[in-house]
């Protein structure tokens, strides 16, 4: 039975997206990670599955890479008001609220949270297996947007190895649910950030990231709100202050729709 699906990106950060409104889709790990395999699948950064909700318009489940399930997913929720018009986006991160805006689209994550849980507030980080490249360390801040984050200042972020030091980073035992690893630069003004994923590793945006970085740069007085924050993929605007939800704009881009016999998965 073949099921319709959506191709979609947010700054280059890709998705595949079904309906389970609409049809039936029992969506496990296994399927996922088979979907978002660029070779062997579709391909995607993650795996959007939308039902229905008793608390929002819709609810929207993701599934990353690695066929983990995460609990939110900022560029995703751009595409999925863009794609359904939904205005509310009940996640396992928070209600995420939204609307399109122009030729862009507006979300707001729930607020942050400052080392929650068993995580702690500031990275208990070993600098003295940092490479040099990773200059004196500012504040690495650990918090929550509805998905874990730390983030890192560093002098050039063009220059970090990320695709190395991400990997032991995100498995870190300091995070137990592992973790997304953000490393920043500023240059007038701006936020120039990359991300080295959970579950999916190096993107070329992350809206989450985009939001969990320029939070720690506004709560550390480096920048003011809103700020521009630069991904590989392009730009992001973010706008918080401190007790308020953090509102992200930026595009969600609609590349193609197909169908697909999920059973060949199985
Ligand atoms: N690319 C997404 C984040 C997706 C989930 C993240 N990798 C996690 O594991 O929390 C975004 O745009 O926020």
């Amino acid at each position: 039975m073949t099921r319709q699906f959506h191709k979609m990106h947010g700054l280059g950060n890709d998705f595949v997206i079904l309906d389970g409104r609409t049809q039936a889709v029992a969506m496990t790990a296994e399927l996922a990670r088979a979907l978002a395999d660029r070779q062997l699948g579709i391909g995607c950064d993650q795996l959007i599955l939308l039902e229905p909700s008793t608390i929002a318009d819709v609810k929207m489940r993701i599934w990353n890479h690695d066929g983990g399930e995460v609990e939110s997913c900022g560029n995703a929720s751009r595409c999925v008001v863009a794609l359904t018009g939904a205005e509310t986006l009940e996640t396992s991160g928070g209600i995420v609220a939204g609307s399109s805006k122009g030729s862009g689209v507006e979300v707001d994550l729930p607020a942050p949270r400052f080392g929650w849980d068993d995580i702690p507030l500031s990275y208990p980080m070993d600098t003295a297996r940092l490479p040099m490249a990773w200059g004196p360390l500012t504040h690495p801040l650990a918090l929550s947007v509805g998905n874990p984050h730390v983030v890192f200042f560093v002098p050039d972020e063009r220059i970090i190895e990320l695709d190395e030091l991400g990997p032991s980073i995100e498995h870190d035992p300091a995070f137990p649910d592992r973790i997304n690893v953000n490393v920043a630069a500023l240059r007038e003004g701006d936020i120039y950030l990359r991300t080295w994923e959970r579950g999916s590793g190096l993107t070329l945006a992350c809206g989450t990231g985009a939001c969990a970085t320029a939070v720690a740069a506004i709560v550390q007085k480096m920048v003011t709100s809103p700020v521009r924050v630069h991904m590989r993929g392009g730009e992001l605007t973010i706008t918080w202050a401190p007790g308020e939800t953090i509102r992200m704009q930026g595009p969600a881009t609609h590349v193609f729709k197909g169908e697909i016999e999920l059973e060949q998965f199985a």
